[in-house]
């Protein structure tokens, strides 16, 4: 592998500092420009494998619109600069960097991210590499003939993680899959893990946040006998737990910083120790992370580590919020309408022209997970002989209010755009089914009320209102 490097600052000092450091840490430096001219120059005679790019540099162009032409020619390059700010990192990010180092950095710091850089650029290779093997995979082909493990949609984007999915899914590398919640994370993680080598070994999933940040690290890297009060036993964690095979680490922008680096050496040197533990265990997993944060932004304000990001973000798959792909909101309803009919033994007769007008126009901040929940609660309410209707989302008022607003409404004889059935609802009735709709969100969330992908979230209300519902309808912790 090159792992030569050029240096691109105009700071005489700094760069004289920077090719000591490298040199002594066994890097060869191609030599140092102070302007893009010249560095379009150097990377023409010398061919380095890696452009270590400071942004404000003499000259009409920035280092920043000069990276567009290293991406472009496949170079890689790590920024340094002495101004973070929000601007200065949205622009450099669009110019997808392998780092991003803010003067003044402390040595360790450049070596680290240097060889997480070369790390990346060479692993990115092996992908591109697949690419080209993989192009007969065409989105064509995974519309029509490849079994898309419950994963229902052809909009474009879609078929564009789908197919980067399906490129990463064979490769041992680390993935991270960003997106609003409720947008098919978790379903990605799976399909990839299935695709992968490791099928047939465990896929195990773990949620940062549904655990106290005290329980999570005995959870991942478990402990020895006596390691702490109340450890009766030994217990084997979740990354040994899935030697061979895949973790999912959903919600990973939650992890606490202390755990970030012991996440950083598992994915570094392969290896964990329990807590309490003398020995190291060498574990062999692949991770696939998610998140719904913007990690960037984590990053800028001390809460996520540079390092353990560009590890783990070696293939980055986004996907995409529901409202930019309309195209797939009706057959992922018709999906889920089909799925609930036979959980519910209810018939399903297609969707009213009323309900589908308004599932498209609706924007689903929910996402997937918010239209399922619309289509579960429409199909509990259903009656045969009728095509499905729409009852109005949750996140509009509750499910009590609405089921009485519509009673009032057909009573009055009123024609009006709601969720109708056909029989009046008795009060039992409804107490009945928003004690079941809870409770169904409940296990949904694990229990959880609060905090991101809680109910009270999903159910669109403050998390006292759902205690106090959940007292008035006689839920309780067992019932979940
Ligand atoms: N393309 C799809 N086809 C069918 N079902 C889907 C699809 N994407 C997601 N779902 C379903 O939508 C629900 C939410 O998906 P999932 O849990 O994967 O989202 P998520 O992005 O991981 O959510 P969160 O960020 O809240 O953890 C699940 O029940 C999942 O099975």
């Amino acid at each position: 592998m090159n792992k030569s490097i050029l240096i691109v600052e105009d700071e005489f000092v700094v760069a004289d500092d920077l090719q000591l450091t490298l040199e002594r840490e066994g890097y060869s430096v191609t030599g140092i420009a102070t302007s893009v001219r010249e560095a379009r120059e150097m990377v023409k005679r010398k061919k380095p494998g890696l452009v270590l790019l400071d942004i404000y540099l003499r000259g009409p162009v920035s280092g920043i619109e000069y990276a567009n032409e290293l991406r472009e020619s496949g170079i890689a390059f790590v920024y340094l600069s002495a101004n973070s700010s929000k601007q200065i990192l949205e622009a450099a990010k669009a110019t997808e960097p392998y780092g991003f180092l803010v003067k003044p950095y402390r040595e360790r710091d450049l070596i680290v991210t240097l060889d997480i850089a070369f790390y990346r650029h060479e692993h990115s290779k092996d992908v591109r590499s697949q690419v080209e093997v993989h192009t007969n995979i065409s989105k064509k082909e995974i519309k029509n003939n490849t079994p898309l493990e419950g994963i229902v949609g052809s909009s474009p984007s879609l078929l564009t993680m789908l197919d980067l999915a399906s490129i990463v899914a064979p490769q041992d590398t680390s993935v991270l899959i960003l997106g609003e919640s409720g947008t098919g994370k978790e379903k990605f993680a799976d399909y990839i893990h299935q695709k992968s080598p490791r099928h047939h070994q465990s896929f195990i999933k773990i949620n940062c946040t549904t655990l106290p940040p005290t329980l999570i690290e005995s959870e991942l890297f478990g402990h020895e006998k006596g390691a702490f009060t109340g450890a009766m036993e030994k217990k084997i964690g979740k990354f040994e737990l899935a030697d061979k095979g895949t973790i999912f680490l959903d919600e990973i922008g939650e992890m606490p910083l202390s755990l970030q680096v012991k996440l950083l050496r598992v994915l570094q040197e392969k290896e964990i120790e329990r807590i309490g533990g003398k020995q190291t265990i060498k574990v062999d997993v692949r991770i696939i992370a998610a998140t719904n944060r913007i990690l960037e932004c984590e990053i800028a304000e001390g809460r996520f580590r540079l390092d353990l990001y560009y590890r783990l973000n070696v293939f980055p798959i986004t996907l995409p919020p529901l409202r930019e792909r309309r195209e797939d909101i009706l057959p992922l309803a018709m999906s889920f309408a089909e799925k609930f009919s036979k959980k519910f033994n209810k018939p399903f007769e297609g969707i009213s022209d009323h309900m589908i007008a308004e599932l498209q126009n609706y924007d689903w901040p929910g996402n997937i997970r918010e239209l399922e929940n619309v289509i579960e609660q429409s199909m509990i309410l259903h009656d045969a002989g009728a095509r499905l209707n729409f009852r109005k989302p949750f996140s509009q008022s509750n499910l009590l209010k609405n089921l009485k607003d519509q009673n009032v409404t057909q009573s009055a004889g009123l024609a009006e755009n709601k969720m109708s059935t056909n029989v009046p609802v008795n009060e039992s009735t409804l107490e009945e089914n928003e004690r079941n709709y809870i409770l169904q969100i409940l296990k949904k969330t694990n229990g959880r009320i609060r905090g991101a992908g809680g109910a009270a979230e999903i159910l669109k209300i403050p998390p006292t209102t759902l205690h106090s519902k959940m007292k008035k309808l006689g839920i309780t912790r067992t019932h979940q």
